[in-house]
């Protein structure tokens, strides 16, 4: 299924990157205030703030809830700006929207949960009003589609994804893996869905959001999502992922900003060198495929195994060591040749059984 889409309409939507700031949590009105105008000083138009936190352990801070929404009321009043909040259940939307809430964003946790998703799309029938998707914990892309694809069902049409990276137990350098390929191979099947980049829960570190926010960019991402507080060291949720709108604003006063749109020779020229490359991989290909039946055909006459595991293990070493050598990743190097093995094996395995 295609999604309907129309323009998001946002303040910002002829900038790129449109940035949406805020805490984490909306803690204290005074909290809320003190962030919100600061943010506004420095030409922020879109404010988030987290009012419903849904925690990975009990015990935590989980929100002031309903509380916290006159809050998000008098920043729009205050200072003009756009408020955005996250909703995990139908109860929620129904508040936001009683509040005038502008924009509503669906988290990592509920995205992955296609009853909670329709039961959120079923809350927003005949509503219009901006929601944002946030990839789903887990790195499946039919189920963060499939999210898409209940709200826009309900007759939303303006939406965005947004890239908050993907859960994992290897949590040394970000907090949740970026994985780009996924949200790379979302644009490619939805080039008209804007995609935002949430530097501030890839990356769980301060020091990570700009050059989050660039790789963001570099791979042509609409929007940025980022969260920022007035204190973040005293902050009740993610303290350590939080920056001072001073430093927000210094961290996007130096983002490159490219165009995906060329018009240099150059480029074209280059491009039809990688095609010509790209024809020769295939053509090898093909001829290492050729010699892999012929194997298959031996295999069925000696009734040996398809799978050679010391051979397989021996390809894998030595070409992740040579893609080293050649300056590409090791891991790059092997994943390939896992591809053209799985094919292999299964030509071979069609062989072996006719
Ligand atoms: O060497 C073989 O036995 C092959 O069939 C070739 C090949 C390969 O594609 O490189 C395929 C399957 C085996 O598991 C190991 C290697």
């Amino acid at each position: 299924m295609e999604l309907e889409l129309e323009p998001l309409r946002l303040p910002s939507d002829t900038e790129r990157p449109f940035v949406i700031a805020g805490p984490c949590s909306a803690e204290t009105e005074e909290q809320v205030m003190e962030t919100a105008r600061l943010l506004a000083m420095k030409g922020c138009r879109m404010f988030r703030a987290g009012v419903w936190k849904p925690r990975t352990k009990p015990g935590g801070f989980e929100g002031n809830g309903e509380k916290a929404l006159p809050w998000l009321v008098r920043v729009k009043q205050e200072t003009g700006m756009l408020v955005a909040t996250e909703v995990a259940t139908p109860e929620h939307i129904e508040l936001a929207l009683k509040y005038g809430i502008d924009i509503l964003w669906v988290g990592a946790r509920t995205s992955a949960n296609p009853f909670a998703m329709q039961a959120m799309a079923d809350a927003l029938k005949g509503v219009d009003i901006p929601v944002f998707v946030k990839n789903p914990v887990n790195p499946d892309l039919e189920l963060w589609i499939g999210a898409m694809e209940r709200i826009n069902q309900a007759g939303i049409k303006r939406m965005a994804a947004v890239h908050r990276g993907f859960s994992s137990y290897d949590k040394k350098i970000y907090r949740n893996l970026p994985m780009w390929q996924i949200p790379i191979e979302l644009h490619r099947r939805i080039p008209e869905l804007p995609m935002i980049c949430d530097p501030s829960h890839i990356g769980g570190r301060r020091e990570l959001i700009a050059p989050l926010c660039q790789q963001a960019l570099d791979l042509g991402f609409d929007g940025l999502l980022i969260e920022s507080h007035c204190d973040p060291d005293k902050a009740w949720s993610d303290a350590k992922q939080q920056v001072t709108p001073d430093v927000l604003d210094y961290i996007l006063s130096l983002l490159v900003v490219r165009s995906e749109t060329n018009t240099t020779e150059g480029i074209a020229v280059l491009r039809k060198q990688i095609d010509e490359i790209d024809n020769q991989l295939m053509e090898l290909l093909a001829k290492r495929m050729r010699v892999c039946r012929e194997i298959g055909q031996y295999k069925k006459e000696h009734n040996m195994t398809v799978l050679q595991s010391a051979r397989y293990s021996e390809i894998l070493d030595k070409r992740g060591a040579q893609g080293s050598l050649c300056g590409m990743s090791p891991e790059f190097a092997t994943n390939v040749f896992e591809l053209i093995h799985g094919e292999s094996v299964r030509q071979q395995m069609e062989i072996i059984n006719k």
